[in-house]
């Protein structure tokens, strides 16, 4: 076997952030990221202790080989067949997980960083606060600075509201876009799973059920988040707020065309980057990494 050429400056650590329908992957370099999605992992051999399994790295390396990987658009020339060189290579592995059994097998992997709570430098959190939401609003702490608001269209549909002095104000949950469609589709006879897509002008008044399901969860999603946007720019009229995950480019296209016209002001405060949370690690790493520094010097 042809050993791989390895991947990346000495300062390079791939990021994992296990949400609740998909891995999602960076290969961090610096200021750039390469980011791809894989699907979860099978759930019985992952339940299993991995004390009592002992895996091997190379256990855990062929079995990445194994995973069909789906990359993003903006995926760049990689990273598909390097994961398993840069896990070769010894990279760095920081985890960001809300699928706990998701989380244990990486951990057999010896450079595996776990990122909690408590890593994270925002006060006044409540224990039970997702880490992915915690790292989506110090993203935008990092990039933009406080206040700031993170909206992240993932499985669920979250909120994440921090002050300018980096208290944690609150938030919101709810089913995100695709569970809605499917919540709907499952809990009825007659309605299809839909394929979310963006209609210009979509009318209020669906004629077809497609259309209807189409207009009745869009036109009330961006109704709430214009109500949510609102009241938090009432209280910090000067935040940052950052649509991220796996719908935040669709829902992104129907803020701006709805948006327009009637609330260029409220949308100009509003940006979309699908990284926010890897940024929000990149930030907490770097800094761990530079006062581990010190501590050695
Ligand atoms: N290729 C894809 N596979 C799965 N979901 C996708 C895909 N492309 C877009 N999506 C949308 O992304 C949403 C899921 O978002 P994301 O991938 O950020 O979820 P997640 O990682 O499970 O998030 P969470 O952090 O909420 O657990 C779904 O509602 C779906 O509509
Ligand atoms: C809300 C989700 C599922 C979004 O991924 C995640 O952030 C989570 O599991 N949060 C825990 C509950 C909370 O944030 O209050
Ligand atoms: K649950």
């Amino acid at each position: 076997m042809t050993e791989r050429v390895k991947i990346g400056p000495p300062h390079s650590w791939l990021a994992l952030v296990i949400g609740n329908s998909r891995l999602h992957w960076a290969l961090v370099e610096a200021d750039r990221l390469h980011t791809w999605n894989t699907p979860h992992l099978p759930s019985d051999p992952v339940s299993l202790d991995p004390l009592q399994i002992h895996l091997t790295l190379n256990d855990l390396l062929n079995r990445i080989e194994e995973l069909p990987i789906e990359r993003q658009s903006d995926a760049g020339p990689f990273p598909h067949p390097d994961l398993p060189s840069a896990l070769r290579s010894q990279l760095p592995l920081w985890i960001a997980s809300v699928v706990p059994s998701q989380t244990a097998f990486w951990q057999a992997y010896p450079q595996t960083r776990l990122l909690t709570l408590r890593d994270i430098p925002l006060r006044e959190m409540y224990p039970t606060l997702g880490i992915d939401r915690a790292l989506a609003v110090w993203g935008i702490a990092d990039r933009f600075g406080l206040p700031a608001l993170a909206i992240d269209a993932g499985t669920a549909l979250t909120l994440t509201g921090v002050d300018p002095l980096g208290n944690l104000v609150g938030g919101a949950i709810l089913p995100g876009l695709g569970l809605q469609i499917r919540s709907l589709a499952h809990h009825t006879a007659a309605l299809p799973a839909i394929q979310p897509q963006f209609i210009p002008d979509l009318p209020y008044w669906g004629r077809t059920t497609p259309d209807s399901i189409t207009s009745g969860i869009l036109h009330t999603l961006i109704a709430g988040l214009q109500t949510f946007i609102t009241d938090w720019l009432q209280t910090y009229p000067n935040s940052t707020v950052v649509l991220t995950g796996g719908d935040a480019t669709l829902l992104f296209q129907y803020l701006q065309h709805h948006w327009q016209h009637r609330f260029p002001e409220l949308l100009s405060q509003v940006h979309a980057d699908e990284n926010l949370v890897f940024w929000g690690m990149r930030a907490i790493v770097q800094q761990a990494n530079s006062s581990s520094a010190e501590v050695k010097a």
